[in-house]
């Protein structure tokens, strides 16, 4: 296994205090005679990187889309902020502070990044479609509320020198920046990012670690980070969980995990 470090010493996480933010106990999904997840159980705190890997298959994926509410468990629970999200739907889970990230961009590539972003926030405004069209006060004070948001965190990923460029003539790691970006718009709580390393050269990978530690410290959000980079993983993370075969390997910080033997040989045993 490849673990290239690239922050030597990320910066301190806060220490762990309270009840985690995210506890998922015991977590089966079966799809017919596949078991995606066998009994799957691990904490995620406030404030912490939680990295999760494992090899192809081992059903990371599977998870990230129950944290969703896509998918659906059979059996074990998963709560956030001590509510379970058993019977909570789909169309309320960013509504409860969880944002997430796809692996296939969805931008408006005509739009302005600063555009791209803002739409981030549109749901959290109050404004109907009357109020719009008639460009009142409260509507007006929200789109600038919005614009500011929106501002700080172009700031925040490094996009500043783009911000008024449209999105479809960028680089693919910018471009994954600008959907993180908008992804915050609606102050979540918990940040689920799905391979954000997929397809990025070296540099990106680079602005991507330091963007995912500037989330983390300076907006205080919790990230639930899913990728195959161990690089990254081990460089912004401060715990780790892996994963095979749907069951839980190991979970502890990046250096106990890298060095655990049966992480070890999950990785060489999928090595082609
Ligand atoms: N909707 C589905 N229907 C049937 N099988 C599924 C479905 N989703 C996932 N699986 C199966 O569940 C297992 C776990 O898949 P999952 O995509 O969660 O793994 P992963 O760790 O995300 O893999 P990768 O790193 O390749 O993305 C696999 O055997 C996969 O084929």
């Amino acid at each position: 296994m490849k673990t290239h470090h690239l922050h030597p010493a990320p910066p301190a996480a806060p220490a762990v205090a309270g009840p985690p933010l995210l506890t998922v106990r015991d977590v089966c999904v079966r799809f017919g005679s596949i078991v995606a997840l066998d009994g799957v159980s691990f904490d995620v705190h406030a404030g912490h990187v939680t990295g999760l890997i494992g090899p192809n298959g081992a059903g990371k994926t599977t998870l990230f889309n129950c944290l969703s509410r896509l998918y659906a468990w059979q059996s074990g629970d998963i709560s956030f902020n001590g509510q379970s999200l058993r019977s909570v739907p789909t169309h309320r889970i960013a509504g409860l502070g969880i944002a997430r990230t796809f692996q296939n961009l969805a931008l408006f590539d005509s739009m302005t990044v600063l555009e791209n972003v803002k739409i981030g926030g549109h749901c959290t405004t109050s404004s109907g479609f009357a109020a719009n069209a008639l460009r009142l006060p409260h509507v007006r004070r929200e789109e600038l509320e919005l614009t500011e948001r929106a501002t700080e965190l172009i700031g925040f990923l490094e996009l500043n020198d783009v911000m008024h460029a449209p999105a479809g003539q960028l680089p693919f790691g910018t471009r994954k920046r600008i959907e993180l970006a908008r992804a915050l718009m609606n102050k979540p709580r918990l940040l689920l990012l799905d391979e954000p390393a997929a397809g990025l050269n070296h540099e990106e990978v680079d602005a991507l670690g330091r963007v995912i530690l500037n989330i983390r410290q300076g907006l205080g959000v919790t990230v639930l980070l899913v990728e195959h980079h161990m690089g990254l993983v081990m460089g912004v993370s401060d715990a780790v969980v892996a994963l095979d075969f749907g069951r839980r390997l190991a979970a502890g910080t990046p250096q106990e995990v890298q060095r655990h033997p049966d992480v070890i040989a999950a990785y060489l045993g999928s090595t082609p």
